[in-house]
């Protein structure tokens, strides 16, 4: 077996917590289109493409998805970026990322896709959404998982992805109707938030909630700038918050939800270990956390660890967990009846969990 030893492994608090947690219904809000590729996925397209870097044999894969920072994790994710090259490889892509989530008793996902990278490579762009639509329909009438997208900006693509991405999000013979939200991903430093401000208010105009990464990379002035002049009504990541009270003040005061992924910040080396994450920083100054899985083959992990994580970081037993995923669930941009049948399953299963 690889060593994988900078990723955690589970969490591993107790097998019958592991159990509760993989029956719990769940909703993820940050996790990435093609960072969520299976190693199945991976291998079978990378053999299809022999002229790519991307290894075919799963051990093979396990050591080149090791990072040695996020500017590597960045060049990785970009080489299976580019292993994506037809529609059907979007709609297969798709489709078994929501049978993942599936497997996981996840109900509802905002699935962050970047257009951009495909249409810039070759992909038409009607052929493109016609793919996620067609996979998200399939998976909601198969698995009973609602599917939704986050379009997001490349961010040290420049403003031509910023435009590029604006347009096939608010043109409104090209947007699909999983559309809610905007966001903007990739390396923080040297790509300051503000120069985005433009994309983000035709964004809103056109009815999308705002949601970029800020604070993975850098210290809290990013998050700061998104909150300000991109109106972010999630933060991707938000990490540096912790190095700021009064921002932690206002995201509490405000119920400006974190997308924490304790995993993606170890693998991605943004946070040294899971012991020094600042997660428990977060929930002990009123943050409304919600976990998240971000990459999931690419870091070891799935969402179903992300809690185990969270239950050893934040000492939680199962009722814990269950106010946990209804965090979730109150941040997501789901209609007010979705939130509720959720959050009514929460309640259901964690009573007759722990019934005598
Ligand atoms: O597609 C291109 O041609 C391209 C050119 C230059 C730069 C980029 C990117 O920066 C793409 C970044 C890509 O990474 C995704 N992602 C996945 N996980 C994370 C994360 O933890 N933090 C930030 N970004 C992440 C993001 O969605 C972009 O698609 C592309
Ligand atoms: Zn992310």
């Amino acid at each position: 077996m690889t060593d994988r030893s900078s990723v955690p492994a589970a969490g591993t608090p107790d097998r019958d917590l592991q159990a509760f947690i993989a029956g719990l219904p769940k909703a993820e809000l940050h996790v990435h289109h093609v960072g969520s590729a299976s190693p199945r996925i991976v291998s079978e397209l990378a053999a299809r493409h022999p002229d790519s870097k991307v290894p075919t044999d799963p051990e093979a894969l396990a050591d080149y998805f090791t990072f040695t920072d996020f500017a590597h994790f960045i060049d990785v994710y970009l080489s299976v970026v580019d292993l994506i090259r037809t529609p059907e490889d979007v709609r297969l892509l798709t489709y078994e990322v929501a049978r993942d989530l599936a497997r996981q008793q996840v109900r509802y996902a905002e699935l962050t896709i970047t257009p951009f990278s495909s249409t810039r490579r070759g992909i038409d762009e009607l052929a493109f959404m016609a793919a996620i639509e067609d996979a998200r329909k399939a998976a909601e009438a198969e698995f009973g998982t609602v599917l939704r997208w986050c379009f997001d900006i490349p961010g040290e693509a420049g403003l031509e992805s910023a435009e590029e991405t604006a347009r096939l999000a608010t043109d409104d013979r090209i947007r699909p109707e999983g559309l809610v939200s905007f966001g903007l991903g990739g390396p923080e430093i040297g790509v300051p938030r503000p120069q985005f401000k433009p994309y983000f208010d035709r964004a809103i105009a056109a009815g999308l909630h705002s949601v970029p990464h800020a604070g993975e990379t850098t210290g809290p002035e990013t998050v700061w700038d998104a909150l300000t002049e991109l109106r972010a009504e999630r933060i991707g990541h938000g990490t540096s918050s912790a190095q700021d009270p009064k921002l932690l003040a206002h995201l509490a005061e405000h119920r400006i939800a974190l997308e924490v992924c304790p995993t993606s910040n170890i693998a991605t080396r943004a946070v040294r270990t899971l012991d020094e994450h600042p997660i428990k920083e977060f929930t002990r100054a009123g943050v409304l956390v919600t976990i998240n899985s971000d990459d999931p083959p690419m870091f070891g992990t799935d969402l179903n660890n992300e809690y185990a994580v969270a239950a050893r970081l934040l000492d939680l037993d199962e009722r814990g967990l269950a106010d946990l995923a209804k965090n979730a669930v109150e941040a997501s941009f789901l209609d007010a009846p979705g939130k509720a049948r959720i959050v009514r399953e929460i309640d259901t299963y964690t009573t007759t969990w722990l019934a005598p």
